[in-house]
């Protein structure tokens, strides 16, 4: 049968991230992709310009629809907005035997925010124990741990940082360094460095919810934690490097790049 990957996250009205961009992920990764619409947004190339959360019992409801009839192998969950979400999101994914990769999206591309700040201490003590991997970027990892990632040198101690709040694994995103696109997959023992050409494109629309899409497809097909992040990453590099222009500002990722001649 074929993998079925449910994604928890807020939409994206632009189709460059959130739900839209995870679901693209999917299909061109070979599995069946699902989604429980935490929130809706109104946005585009140019910024968030309005976002409206669904009431939990919403969600709750979505998510025993796709998990107790259709079933799924992996779990991603990106944009969660409030406390209240992030608990509730927490609890189901805890209470399923399926990997669960946990992107704790804070901030959009453009600095508007996609979670209140009152609920980064459920993130940190609800979600993240909850997580196979966490994938947080750099912003996020200052905002949850304090710690401020300058060069790669510092990626070792952001990840320890992250791990302490008790995900599996976690894959710290360098993205956000200059050189080459470096992160770090650690479960505290083992540990890798993922390298990529950066493509100076600035059209990275959906960066971080393709990658943890991508990540949750693998685990969904039965590869193991460091495999399907590996593979996820070459996905996600391709689809940087053809990152295109659309509206007036930042462009989406191409999530079909693997279909162009
Ligand atoms: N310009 C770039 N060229 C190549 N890889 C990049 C570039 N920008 C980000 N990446 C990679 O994209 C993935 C998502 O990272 P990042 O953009 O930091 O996440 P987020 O969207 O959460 O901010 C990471 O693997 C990162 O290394
Ligand atoms: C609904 C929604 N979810 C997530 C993001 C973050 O996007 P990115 O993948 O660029 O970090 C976004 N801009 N909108």
């Amino acid at each position: 049968m074929i993998p079925r990957v449910l994604t928890v996250a807020g939409s994206d009205s632009g189709g460059g991230a959130g739900i839209q961009a995870d679901l693209k992920t999917m299909l061109a990764l070979g599995v069946h992709g699902m989604s429980v619409i935490t929130a809706v947004t109104a946005q585009n190339s140019l910024g968030v310009q309005g976002a409206w959360e669904l009431p939990v019992r919403a969600v709750r409801a979505q998510y025993r629809s796709v998990v107790d009839d259709i079933g799924v192998q992996a779990v991603k969950t990106g944009m969660l907005a409030s406390a209240e979400l992030v608990e509730a999101v927490a609890e189901l994914i805890s209470g399923t035997d399926a990997p669960a990769v946990v992107d704790p999206v804070g901030v959009s591309k453009h600095g508007d925010p996609l979670l209140a700040a009152s609920a980064l201490d459920s993130v940190r003590t609800k979600l993240l124990p909850a997580a196979t991997v966490a994938t947080p970027n750099l912003d996020e990892v200052a905002q949850l741990t304090g710690v401020r990632v300058e060069s790669e040198d510092d990626l070792r101690r952001a990840a320890g940082a992250v791990l302490e709040f008790g995900p599996r694994w976690v894959l710290i995103k360098g993205g956000h360094l200059a050189g080459d696109a470096v992160d770090l997959l650690t479960d505290g023992a083992a540990e890798y460095r993922l390298r990529a050409p950066r493509h100076d494109n600035r059209h990275t629309h959906g960066t971080g919810c393709t990658l943890a899409s991508a990540i949750a497809s693998g685990l969904a097909k039965g590869l193991s934690v460091p495999e399907a992040v590996t593979e996820a990453k070459e996905y996600v590099t391709g689809a940087i490097a053809g990152g295109f222009a659309l509206g007036a500002g930042i462009g989406p990722v191409d999530h079909g790049w693997r279909f162009r001649s």
